[in-house]
């Protein structure tokens, strides 16, 4: 019996077929690849490049992106710091079931605290949780302004915007930092194969393969 939370008098359920029989049946293994950087860092783009990356070797992944999660699941959460808690602390929850499940949970959100994207990490077994940290300087975000949110933000119109009058706490421990060479940021695919070449490396039971930059199934 559990007390844990707000809710007593509950037990867990074990059923009959377990993660090794799905990870067996899927022949890879669950992971959560967690992509956090500021609005505009290219966490979006990363997370739709691996998707098909893995997808091309045969690999099943699931994409959990924070933008499209508030249009259900987190609807009701906006940006205050209590709200980004509760957002990163379900979606946490939801990768890991998708983990369990034998996927390869692709979440992209900004994650901007430090503490709230360990929690996330503290629920899966080691090596399940993968932080990518998109290190793009604001002003190259602030550049693009896909969605002309920065501009917004600068003109006071959106207040508490991350990178501006709200704080990003890059990791300090991350498998994986994608970076700008050069003064140029990797094309979509190279950064995509950065990913997946650890995946491979890191892996090998996972993901059973070594990356060459192209699109073909291994
Ligand atoms: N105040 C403020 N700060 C940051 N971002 C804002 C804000 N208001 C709206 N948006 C838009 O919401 C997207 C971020 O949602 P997330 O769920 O990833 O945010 S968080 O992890 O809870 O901080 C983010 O999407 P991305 O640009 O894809 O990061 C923005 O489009
Ligand atoms: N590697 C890249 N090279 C060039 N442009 C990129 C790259 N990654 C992202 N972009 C562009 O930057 C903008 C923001 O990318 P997006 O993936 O939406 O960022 P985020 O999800 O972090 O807000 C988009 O217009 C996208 O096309």
């Amino acid at each position: 019996m559990s007390t844990l939370g707000n809710s007593t008098n509950i037990f867990w359920h074990e059923c009959p077929v377990g993660n090794h029989e799905r990870q067996k049946l899927l022949n890879q293994k669950g992971c959560v690849v967690w992509i956090t950087g500021l609005s505009g860092s290219g966490k979006s783009t990363l997370a739709c490049s691996l998707g098909r990356e893995l997808h091309s070797r045969g690999k099943l992944s699931y994409i959990l992106d924070g933008d499209n999660l508030r249009h259900g699941l987190n609807k009701d959460l906006g940006f205050k710091a209590e709200d980004r808690i509760e957002n990163i602390r379900r979606v946490g929850e939801v990768a890991k079931l998708f983990a369990d499940a034998g996927l390869i949970c692709v979440a992209s959100l900004i994650s901007p605290y430090r503490k709230d994207r360990d929690a996330c990490r503290a629920m899966l077994p080691d090596d399940n949780f993968i932080e990518v940290f998109m290190n793009m300087p604001l002003e190259l975000c602030e550049k693009r302004d896909a969605k002309g949110l920065y501009k917004l933000a600068r003109a006071g119109k959106i207040k508490g915007f991350t990178g501006i009058d709200d704080p990003y706490e890059p990791p300090l421990n991350c498998e994986i930092e994608i970076r700008q060479k050069d003064g140029v940021c990797p094309a979509p695919c190279a950064m995509a194969g950065q990913v997946v070449s650890y995946l491979g490396r890191e892996r090998i039971p996972a993901i059973s393969m070594i990356y060459t930059p192209s699109i073909h199934v291994l």
